[in-house]
């Protein structure tokens, strides 16, 4: 008992003074509001964190610094100070965090997404241009994503005339899955649009997506990663090794055949397998199966997602709607094909597609990035390892850019010409700068031509009035519509 006394003292004592070092630590980064000792702002967060961080910018600033548990966190909510981290000093802040919950995938040091730009980064990148992005390739390649378009069509056909509702972002889910599969193994990743096979696959790509985005305590407090105490880096395991399987199943066939002499499919992983046996001493099987997995983890859910935010607004504008079909009836062919190529020249569909991407954005945040080396920015100094969010989300709504920001207006993008590029800080839904989401062209692609299917193929009935639209959202490392969108597909007879 004489001992508790000092004891307890000492610890508060302790706290206090690491608090007060942590304090002084921050003299030179951008101000923020002060947490409490030791978990800092970890509490004022909440479940929305973009939207608890556009307040804190109100009040703090275009640059501001939060602290959760150990960690510093810098987070830009303005176009200047986005174009301060990802233009003036891209290079130093293209470093990435690495979250507990990524280092369940088998190759994480090779995981694009979170590696730091070093030689490994570069090849991947590099070959993802070279083998899928490049124009040539996206010309190339246009007709497998039509192809696995035309099939979900007709099964959208059988589901109207048997009246029933689906899942809208399951079925664009599924196409986007078959999409990036056929183009890589030639083969469809899930035989059906619906059926416990894709929703086995959609839920480990949105476990994989969650995981990753997550504010996951053992990330701001190390010390706990052993003992995992939100569940994340367990299920991150079982999510990462499904897919992993799945991959390496199709690899492993393909690797047989190529060793039988059997016929080529000339895809893109035979081309990949190609440039290893060129290039064997930094680019392997294991690198191949890796990046496969980023992709169809990067490419599936943000497709379904945005493919839901932009048929939710639609059928909530019925004007826009008819507008977007009347667009489309343009460019269908005489056999009511629509060609990818031609709905890139649509530009009602485009500025519907990017006013979805900045009221609904992908990432809110983007994915993080971190100093590489000690940062000056202004007054401030951020040093080396110092964690940076890009607050999207706030930038896409602030007045100062967007007039009636919170109001779905597509025609301000027929206007203003602003391209979600990375050149107009203040709409950055795929980043900007060297971190960029290397995926963008193929995204805008694949994105049109469903969009321009589904609408000009079909009237979508809700099972309930738009009135009753359930338009909110969930954080995560993309937004998602907190409540499906479910309606049936009517085929328009013409
Ligand atoms: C609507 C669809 C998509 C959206 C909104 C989106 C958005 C993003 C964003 C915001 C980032 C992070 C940028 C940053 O941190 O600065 C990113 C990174 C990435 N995206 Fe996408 N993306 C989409 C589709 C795709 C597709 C189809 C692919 C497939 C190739 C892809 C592959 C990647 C990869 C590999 C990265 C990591 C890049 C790196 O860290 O170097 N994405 N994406």
């Amino acid at each position: 008992m004489d001992l508790l006394f000092p004891l307890l003292s000492s610890i508060i004592c302790f706290f206090f003074l690491l608090h007060g070092l942590d304090l002084y630590r921050r003299r030179r980064l951008p101000p923020g509001p002060i947490g409490l000792p030791i978990i800092g702002n970890l509490l004022d967060l909440g479940p929305k964190p973009h939207e608890s961080l556009a307040k804190f910018a109100q009040k703090y600033g275009p640059l501001i610094t939060v602290q959760l548990g150990t960690v510093n966190l810098v987070v830009a909510s303005t176009r200047e100070a986005a174009r301060d981290i990802l233009l003036r000093h891209d290079e130093a802040c293209s470093g990435r965090p690495v979250p507990h919950a990524v280092t369940a995938l088998k190759h994480h040091d090779m995981a694009v997404l979170w590696i730091p730009p070093n030689e490994t980064w570069h090849t991947v990148r590099k070959v993802l241009k070279l083998h899928l992005t490049s124009q040539h390739k996206l010309d190339t390649l246009m007709g497998v994503r039509q192809n696995v378009l035309e099939g979900v069509t007709d099964f959208l056909r059988e589901r109207g005339h048997k009246k029933v509702a689906v899942d809208v972002g399951e079925v664009a889910f599924a196409v986007s899955l078959n999409q990036l599969s056929q183009t890589f193994c030639s083969q469809n990743m899930t035989c059906s649009y619906e059926s416990e096979d894709i929703r086995e696959f959609k839920m480990a790509v949105e476990t994989a997506m969650e995981v990753q985005g997550v504010f996951n305590i053992a990330d701001t407090f190390p010390v706990l990663k052993r003992f995992d105490p939100q569940n994340v880096w367990r299920r991150a395991k079982a999510a990462f090794m499904w897919l992993e399987d799945k991959v390496q199943g199709s690899v492993n066939e393909r690797l047989k055949n190529r060793d039988s002499k059997l016929p080529r499919f000339d895809d893109v992983l035979d081309s990949m397998l190609d440039y290893c046996h060129d290039h064997e001493a930094d680019f392997n099987v294991e690198h191949i199966k890796t990046l496969i997995v980023d992709v169809l983890v990067a490419g599936t859910d943000t497709i379904a997602n945005a493919t839901t935010w932009v048929l939710s607004e639609l059928l909530l504008n019925p004007h826009m709607f008819s507008r977007v079909r009347e667009e489309v009836s343009q460019i269908v062919g005489e056999d009511g094909k629509i060609e990818e190529a031609k709905t890139l020249d649509l530009p009602y569909l485009h500025a519907v597609i990017k006013e979805t991407m900045r009221l609904h954005a992908g990432s809110p945040l983007l994915a993080p990035h971190i100093t590489q080396t000690e940062v000056k920015m202004g007054n401030y100094v951020l040093p080396k390892n110092t964690q940076i969010f890009v607050n999207v989300w706030a930038m896409s709504r602030d007045p100062r850019y967007w007039e009636n920001p919170t109001v779905f207006m597509p025609e301000r993008f027929l206007k203003n010409k602003l391209e979600f590029k990375g050149q107009h800080f203040e709409f950055i839904p795929f980043g900007s700068g060297r971190r960029r989401c290397p995926g963008m062209p193929l995204a805008e692609r694949m994105l049109s031509l469903i969009v321009a299917s589904f609408v000009y193929h079909f009237d979508w009935e809700l099972p309930h009035t738009k009135e009753e639209m359930d338009m909110n959202d969930l954080y995560g490392l993309t937004i998602l519509k907190a409540t499906p969108l479910v309606a049936t597909p009517d085929q328009v007879t013409r």
